[in-house]
């Protein structure tokens, strides 16, 4: 199982690498990584395992956090008024956008990165997406509100870009225009 220790924190030259391309079908390691990718995620949200192996609790986790440049991405979103669980994106593409903005109001976090970073984080509010699962089948999905954020934010790791790199250092809370804020309660 996947711990923090195994997860790189910013400086590390592979969070800003250009992750590769996963092909079909996918080797027994390259299946052990999805599931392990999922796994963090899903036993950092239960209080017991959180508690017992020191875990940060997460809603997403890229394979390039666990030094390992390949295409893939888990999300587990559990309390959404449109849950999003045990999500594994392989090669994930958005297809398409809306024009409208969203951002986290609280500001964004990462599990790579061990301080805050205040500001907006401008992301699309609703996204169509497409990836492939471990079998290797097509799946498209239409995204708003936390799950399209997240996506955004994984799919950014994929391509060595850090939820920093979008705020304005000068003006951290500058207004987005059309921007409709998320709310976390
Ligand atoms: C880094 C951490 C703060 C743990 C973050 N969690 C998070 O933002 N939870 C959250 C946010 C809400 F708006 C409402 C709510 F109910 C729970 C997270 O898991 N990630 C995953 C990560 O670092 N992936 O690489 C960062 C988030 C930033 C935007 C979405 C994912
Ligand atoms: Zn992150």
């Amino acid at each position: 199982m996947i711990l923090m220790k195994d997860i790189i924190r910013e400086g590390h030259p592979t969070l800003r690498a250009k992750a590769k391309e996963m092909t079909f079908p996918l080797s027994v390691e390259d299946q052990q990584l999805c599931d392990d990718l999922l796994e963090y995620i899903v036993n950092s949200q239960d209080e017991e395992l959180c508690e017992k192996y020191n875990l940060r609790s997460g809603i997403g986790l890229a394979a390039p956090q666990v030094n390992a440049s390949k295409r893939v991405f888990a999300l587990h979103i559990p309390d959404d008024e449109k849950p999003l669980t045990n999500f594994i994106a392989i090669n994930p593409k958005i297809v398409s956008h809306s024009v409208e903005k969203t951002y986290i109001s609280s500001g964004e976090g990462c599990l790579s990165v061990d301080r805050d970073v205040p500001g907006y984080v401008p992301r699309y509010s609703r996204i169509t997406i497409k990836a492939y699962d471990k079998e290797g089948n097509e799946i498209k999905k239409r995204l708003k509100g936390l799950p399209a954020i997240a996506f955004q934010h994984e799919l950014d790791h994929l391509n060595g870009i850090m939820f920093y790199d979008h705020i304005d250092e000068n003006a951290p809370y500058k207004d987005i225009p059309g921007a409709i804020p998320f709310e976390r309660e």
